[in-house]
């Protein structure tokens, strides 16, 4: 196959790596788009000039490649909603390749696995918050943003087999052209019953700072370990404050005893000067939901359909 008519319209679901690499000029530096934990994103220009972000998964990846590929393709394709990244097409493919090893050539058997997303332009809310543009985002746009995050987490958690995400994080969601955020990055996502909670089988990997302490020490998992991670981010994009993915728990801990300290009426209408009254009640009450997201206990945590109700309480523009 070659790239001659296809186009994102007529794009087929299963790819092989030749056309992969066709679009993405060989898995290009020039169009790289970001490396994370799981591989190398890169730009794949169609040749009707429709884009696509392809993910090369890497060898080394934390969660073995063919599960993260199960995941998103068996879990996730099937997921229609305007806050959640569509995964658009895939490839997996093996290969014999004459390779180097010891002075010696040899045939190996290289299997390629590549996810296929929509595109989305403006990159992650990370960049948006806390890269160059970070101040040009104001509460309107925040609050868009909260709310969306949230919409995704209410489809994902009361589907008739809900899907936990496991490792959200600002750089996990990604903005489109008109700021709507949307979730990626499904590697770590299980499928079980809404009040069910398991035990962790795989060794815990991801972001310490944003994972919920009971999951983090003991393996347990449940619907409440997104919302623990949804928390600290209403509270970043309300207090314009970053959390560190990287560090212990105690610096999660340090980051909300501070934004409960810090964050006054006051302290919220000198950050947001010009914003309108009922905004203020916006920003308030976000913040109050983010801290109870953060509860350690986890049982105190809300569910994201009494989040999803308090925020549609709030008064709109
Ligand atoms: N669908 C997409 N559209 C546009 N850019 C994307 C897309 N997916 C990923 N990117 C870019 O590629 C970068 C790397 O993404 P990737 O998902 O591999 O890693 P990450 O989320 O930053 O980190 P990790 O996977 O370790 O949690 C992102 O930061 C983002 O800028």
């Amino acid at each position: 196959m070659t790239s001659g008519g296809i186009t994102l319209q007529n794009l087929p679901k299963e790819l092989p790596v030749d056309f992969l690499k066709e679009i993405t000029k060989n898995f290009s530096n020039e169009l790289l788009l970001g490396t994370g934990a799981f591989g190398s994103v890169y730009k794949g220009i169609l040749n009707d000039g429709g884009v696509v972000a392809v993910k090369r998964l890497a060898e080394n990846s934390p969660v073995p490649r063919d599960k993260i590929f199960a995941n998103e393709v068996q879990n996730i394709m099937a997921l229609e909603h305007d806050n959640i990244v569509k995964l658009v097409a895939y490839c997996r493919e093996a290969n014999n390749r004459l390779v180097q090893s010891n002075g010696r050539h040899i045939i190996a058997e290289i299997t390629e696995t590549l996810l296929c997303y929509e595109y989305l332009p403006k990159g992650s809310l990370d960049q948006n918050l806390f890269g160059t543009s970070a101040s040009s985002i104001d509460w309107n746009e925040r609050f868009k943003i909260i709310k969306g995050i949230c919409e995704a987490i209410h489809f994902l958690h009361t589907l008739s087999s809900p899907v936990l995400h496991l490792g959200l994080k600002p750089q996990n969601i990604l903005l489109d052209g008109n700021m709507t955020p949307k979730i990626a990055d499904f590697g770590f996502s299980r499928i079980f019953g809404q009040e069910q909670t398991r035990m962790n089988t795989r060794s815990v990997v991801g972001s310490v700072g944003y994972m919920a302490p009971e999951y983090l020490y003991n393996g347990e998992i449940s619907a409440r370990s997104d919302i623990y991670s949804l928390g600290l981010i209403i509270m970043e994009i309300s207090t314009k404050e970053k959390n560190s993915p990287s560090t212990d728990q105690k610096h999660a801990r340090n980051y909300v005893d501070g934004v409960k300290k810090i964050w006054t009426p006051e302290k919220i209408m000198s950050e947001y000067p010009d914003i309108e009254d009922h905004c203020t009640d916006q920003v308030e009450e976000c913040i109050n939901i983010g801290l109870q997201c953060v509860e350690i206990d986890q049982h105190k945590r809300p569910t994201i359909q009494k989040i999803v109700n308090m925020i549609n309480k709030l008064p709109m523009n």
